[in-house]
């Protein structure tokens, strides 16, 4: 039985197949890749498939991977139902609301937020019991008070240049980021052997890092 895992394309993906191959889980496949998206590894039985970060948690929750690797950002927006079952320590940062260096909350309309992670913004603001006016960006969020098509953006920082050279500030953490191991309900009972071998052996590998 094939254990199919979804790597995203990108910095994560890169990290997680490193681990992966420390561990004799390569494939020749990914190594000459080209333009393929499916990679197999024979003799220990798994195929990788390499899925845009944003879709991890769709193949792995309808069973087409059985595990995946994805940022909590992406996990949190999907509200995907699967089983988060390792933080993997790398692709740390943090989701924050930023907003003009200027800016001042006078809470007399609805704040103007700009972001791509509209779902995350809205719960964040619902628990603080602000209203907001959201608006759905899929990219280059840091242009948004700069032109005034926002007052703030929830957005990811890591090291804080991308705010700094567009004149905003961290205003408010809203929750630390990494990327997470995510496996598929089904598959976490029926595969639960080789599954679990696996986990275990990452967690060797991450410990040692
Ligand atoms: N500074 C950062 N900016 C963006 N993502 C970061 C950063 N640091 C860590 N990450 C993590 O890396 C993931 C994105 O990786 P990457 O930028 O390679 O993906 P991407 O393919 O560009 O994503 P997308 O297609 O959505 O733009 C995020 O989901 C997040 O968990
Ligand atoms: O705090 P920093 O180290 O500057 O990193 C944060 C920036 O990196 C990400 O953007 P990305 O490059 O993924 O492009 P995007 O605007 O398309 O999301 C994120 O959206 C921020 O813009």
């Amino acid at each position: 039985m094939y254990l199919n895992i979804a790597l995203p394309k990108g910095r994560l993906g890169e990290k997680s197949y490193e681990i992966l191959k420390k561990l004799g889980y390569s494939s020749k496949d990914y190594e000459n890749k080209d333009r393929k998206l499916v990679f197999i590894n024979v003799d220990k039985k798994i195929k990788y498939f390499l899925v845009k970060a944003s879709d991890v948690p769709v193949y792995v929750e309808r069973g087409a991977a059985d595990i995946g690797v994805v940022g909590k950002d992406v996990l949190m927006e999907s509200k995907a139902n699967v089983y988060e079952i390792l933080d993997l320590g790398f692709g740390k940062c943090r989701f924050a609301v930023a907003a003009p260096i200027d800016f001042i909350d006078n809470y007399e309309k609805k704040l103007v937020v700009a972001t791509k992670y509209i779902n995350v913004a809205r719960e964040y603001f619902e628990k603080k019991e602000r209203e907001i006016d959201l608006i759905k960006l899929n990219g280059s969020v840091e242009l948004g008070p700069l032109v005034n098509l926002s007052d703030v953006i929830v957005d990811i920082v890591e090291t804080g240049s991308t705010l700094k050279a567009n004149n905003l500030e961290e205003r408010e953490k809203i929750c630390d980021i990494s990327a997470r191991l995510i496996v598929n309900r089904n598959s976490y009972r029926f595969k639960n052997n080789i599954i679990n071998k696996l986990i275990k052996e990452i967690k060797g590998e991450i410990k040692n890092d």
